[in-house]
């Protein structure tokens, strides 16, 4: 662990099996990470949570090595139906298989095979989709007392820790064999030394334990139980394949076309086409605008981001785009650095109320945006024109013509006057700063905004504060 923090500092991608634990120590080391693979299914023992703290996708392979699984616990089954000199057949046995996934289901295939009769439980795989490859769902209540054998194929989570205890054993017909190559703890094993020693558990396949390798060999040692050191996906093909899907799926991420396999970056799914880069510019390019001009107000206390528009790609953006936005705000914040993975979950550290909705309208696709901070609104409206994100509103003054969200850009707040331009001009031009654009409201009432495009920022903005109420830069 020393060595890889020492050594993770400048990567960009970390690939790992499930030997290698990513703790948020080597997280947090590792300043440039933007991606850490999993070749192979289980995500445990990579600190998921750290990661998407620091805006770090965490990726797996979750098919590359499911046959390799499956096979290894029939072999398990097989192995401990003939593990004495008078074994038995595992013909007219039942096998109950908890966890309906891709492992149970291949596992569930290849015994029935054998003439097993194949029941299981599975909270979200549906009875009839089982059924179709055999497998009659019922409660665990029902499934314990009829099994022969039993497989686990869960993930390791608060719900599966213990599945099979001392209690549920006691369900058990006498004499039960179980397996597990899933994660250690699902059998727990205290439980299944005990039901080993009474009798009341007739053998145990296990290729995972809580620690490994384990330094308790209570269990490796017994006679009744047959171990691997976690093999259920060392084979040469299994390895081939998840190897090459996590490199091909990092290398599709890198070049922007695809999002395959990531296990915390929900928000990016579905947002790699052109038209969703554009959207997610315009929202990071209007929280920006936001936050330069609430600048003295901070910190935000509440935001909402309303898309608006027909197109399916303003239905389904809002996820991405509210995210774009909350990066906008945050990004330039002191000691943050959001992205759309992290950024959610630092604006609720922030404190943010974020919401999010969508109006359908005919009009062409908007983003509306509210900001609140230290009880005062800011709003603004933008819309992707030409490829461009563009402003057309800033706190209810709406832009004659929509301002361009690229380059310099100077955002003053002054009362409504023909004489604005030329005096702020004038002052631009004794700092060595030409003006680009400008953007005035249709609006001539009270104090209104006005975007100046520059040839370069202000160093000192208190320049311009005797021409005007407010005055915000930034560089998009
Ligand atoms: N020993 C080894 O080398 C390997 C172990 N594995 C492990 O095998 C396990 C299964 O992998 P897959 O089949 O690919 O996963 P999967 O995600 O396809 O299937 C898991 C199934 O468990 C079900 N489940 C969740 N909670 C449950 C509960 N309380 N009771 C019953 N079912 C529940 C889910 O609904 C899902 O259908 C994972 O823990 C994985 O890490 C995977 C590959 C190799
Ligand atoms: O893919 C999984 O979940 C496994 O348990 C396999 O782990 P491994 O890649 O063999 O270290």
């Amino acid at each position: 662990m020393e060595e890889l923090i020492a050594e993770i500092k400048d990567y960009d991608g970390l690939v790992v099996r499930s030997a290698t634990k990513v703790t948020a120590d080597i997280i947090n080391a590792a300043d440039n990470l933007k991606i850490i693979g999993r070749a192979g299914t289980g995500v445990d023992n990579v600190d998921v949570d750290a990661a998407t703290k620091k805006g770090v996708i965490v990726m797996n392979t979750p098919s590359g090595n499911t046959i390799s699984a499956a096979e290894l616990t029939c072999a398990l089954l097989m192995s401990l139906s003939r593990q004495e000199f008078m074994g038995a057949e595992l013909y007219g046995k039942v096998l109950g298989i908890v966890g309906l996934g891709r492992i149970g289901k291949e596992v569930a295939t290849r015994m029935q095979a054998f003439g097993m009769r194949t029941i299981g439980y599975d909270p979200i795989t549906p009875p009839e989709v089982s059924a179709s490859w055999g497998v009659e769902q019922m409660s665990l209540e029902q499934l314990w007392p009829q099994c022969d054998y039993i497989t686990v194929h869960t993930p390791l989570m608060p719900s599966t820790v213990g599945l099979l205890n001392d209690e549920t054993f006691a369900k058990c017909k006498k004499g039960v064999k179980v397996v597990n190559c899933a994660r250690g703890g699902i059998i727990d094993e205290e439980a299944l030394l005990k039901a080993l020693e009474s009798g009341q558990c007739g053998g145990a396949g296990l290729d995972v334990f809580i620690e490994e390798p384990p330094k308790n060999r209570s269990l490796v040692n017994h006679p009744n139980v047959i171990s691997c050191p976690h093999l259920g996906a060392s084979t040469k093909e299994a390895q081939a394949r998840c190897g090459e899907d996590i490199a091909l799926q990092i290398v599709d991420m890198v070049n922007g076309k695809n999002l395959v396999g990531a296990v915390n970056a929900q928000v990016l799914a579905g947002a790699f086409s052109q038209e969703s880069q554009q959207l997610i510019r315009l929202g990071e390019a209007v929280g920006a605008v936001l936050h330069s001009c609430s600048a003295s107000r901070k910190p935000f206390s509440h935001a909402h981001i309303i898309t608006q528009g027909s197109g399916d790609s303003m239905k389904s953006c809002g996820g991405y785009l509210t995210s774009a936005v909350l990066v906008g705000l945050l990004n330039h914040e002191s000691g943050c650095s959001a992205n759309l993975i992290n950024v959610q979950s630092l604006a609720k550290e922030s404190g943010i109320a974020v919401n999010q909705s969508h109006c359908a309208s005919e009009e062409a696709g908007l983003c509306k945006v509210e900001v609140v901070a230290d009880g005062h609104s800011y709003k603004a409206r933008g819309s992707v024109q030409g490829g461009v994100p563009v402003l057309l509103e800033l706190s209810g003054s709406v832009f004659r013509q929509p301002v361009s969200l690229t380059g310099n850009l100077l955002f003053l707040q002054a009362s409504a006057d023909p004489q604005l331009l030329p005096s702020v001009a004038g002052v631009l031009a004794s700092e060595g700063v030409q003006i680009e654009s400008f953007s005035a409201p249709v609006d001539h009432t009270g104090d209104v905004w006005y975007c100046v495009g520059v040839s370069s920022l202000l160093q000192d903005l208190s320049v311009l504060k005797p021409l005007v109420k407010n005055v915000a830069q930034l560089s998009i």
